[in-house]
C-alpha cells in the first residue's frame, strides 16, 4: 500500500489510521456524493467520498445506522446513481454508464450476497447457482463451478430446492451463485444478518476462502465486531465520510474501534449481536437486483 492518506479526519488513536489510497485497487471512488431527495428535505447520505477497494482482498464496512453504508456500496455496485464524484471499476468509470451498462456490469462483474437471501424458489440450489450466468447468457465454467461448490460445501445439495435447505445452506448457495461468475468484486450487505451462529460463520469462512484461495475481492457491510474481524481492513463511516480505517481487525480491536468513534452502541444490540430482528432489510434495488435483467 502506498502511505499517502485520503484528506479525511484522521484519528489520534495507535489501531486506527486515515483510510488509505492502495497501490492496484479493484475500484476506486473519488469525491462520492450521493444526496437523496431536493430542497430543505435532501439528505447527504455520502459526502465527496474517496475510498479505494484493494483486489484480492477482503474489506469490511461498519458504522452508525445512517453513516452511509448502504449507499456507498449501492453505488459503488452500480445499483444506485450517484449525484456526483468518479467510481472506477477496473478502469471502467461506472458513474459514467447508462442504465443498460449498468444493468450489464451487475450481471458479468459484480456478485451479490445480501441478507434475505433472494434465492428462486422454483429452482434448484444449482441453478439458483448458474442464474446469473443464464441470464447472461454466459457459458458456466463447470471447473469453476465444482470449485465453487466445493468451497461452500454443498456438493450433497445441488439438486434441492431452497424450502429443503436450512437458512445457512440458503446462504451458501447465495455465495455461490455471487462466486461462481469469477466477478471483480463480490458485495456483501449483512449477508449473516439472519443467520445462527454456526451458519454465520460457514459463511464468513466461505468469504474469506474466496479471497485467499481465488483471489476473489469482497466488501461486506457489517453491523457484527465478530464479522468484520474476518476481513483483512474494515473502514469505519460516520455521517457519510470514510473517518478510519483498521488493518489486520480482531474482535476486540473492532469494539475498541467502534469505541473510540463513539459507537459503541453496537455492543449493545444496534448490531453487535445482529439477528433476525436486526435492521430491517433493504428495500433499496438492491433486492431485485442480483439475479435481476
Ligand atoms: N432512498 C432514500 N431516500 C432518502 N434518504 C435516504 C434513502 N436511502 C438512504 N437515505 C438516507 O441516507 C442516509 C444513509 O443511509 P444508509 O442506508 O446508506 O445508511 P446505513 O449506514 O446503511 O444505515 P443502516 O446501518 O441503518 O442500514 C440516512 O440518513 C438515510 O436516511
Amino acid at each position: 500500500m502506498s502511505s499517502h492518506s485520503v484528506p479525511n479526519s484522521p484519528p489520534a488513536s495507535s489501531l486506527l489510521a486515515p483510510h488509505r489510497h492502495v497501490d492496484d485497487p479493484v475500484l476506486t471512488a473519488r469525491a462520492l456524493t450521493k444526496v437523496y431527495g431536493r430542497g430543505t428535505g435532501a439528505v447527504t447520505a455520502l459526502d465527496a467520498v474517496d475510498v479505494d477497494i484493494p483486489r484480492a482482498r477482503f474489506t469490511a464496512v461498519m458504522g452508525p445506522s445512517g453513516s452511509g453504508k448502504s449507499t456507498l456500496m449501492h453505488c459503488l455496485a452500480g445499483l444506485d446513481s450517484v449525484t456526483s464524484g468518479t467510481i472506477m471499476l477496473d478502469g471502467d468509470e461506472v458513474s459514467a454508464m447508462s442504465q443498460r451498462r449498468l444493468t450489464r456490469l451487475r450481471r458479468e462483474r459484480i456478485g451479490f450476497i445480501f441478507q434475505s437471501f433472494n434465492l428462486v424458489p422454483t429452482l434448484t440450489a444449482a441453478e439458483n447457482i448458474t442464474l446469473p450466468l443464464d441470464i447472461a447468457r454466459q457459458k458456466v465454467d463447470r471447473q469453476r463451478f465444482d470449485q465453487v461448490v466445493e468451497a461452500v460445501g454443498l456438493s450433497d445439495r445441488l439438486s434441492h430446492r431452497p424450502a429443503e435447505l436450512s437458512g445457512g445452506q440458503v446462504q451458501r448457495v447465495a455465495c455461490a451463485r455471487a462466486l461462481v461468475g469469477k466477478p471483480a468484486v463480490v458485495f456483501a450487505d449483512e449477508p449473516t444478518g439472519n443467520l445462527d451462529s454456526q451458519s454465520t460463520q460457514q459463511v464468513l469462512a466461505i468469504l474469506r476462502t474466496s479471497v485467499d484461495e481465488l483471489d476473489q475481492s469482497v466488501v461486506m457491510v457489517t453491523h457484527e465486531p465478530d464479522a468484520a474481524a474476518w476481513a483483512d481492513t474494515v473502514l469505519f463511516l460516520r455521517d457519510g465520510h470514510v473517518v478510519a480505517e483498521l488493518a489486520d481487525p480482531s474482535r476486540d480491536h473492532v469494539l475498541d474501534a467502534l469505541r473510540e468513534l463513539g459507537d459503541d452502541r453496537q455492543d449493545q444490540g444496534q448490531g453487535g449481536q445482529q439477528d433476525a430482528t436486526g435492521p430491517a432489510e433493504s428495500t433499496g434495488p438492491a433486492d431485485s437486483t442480483d439475479t435481476e435483467a
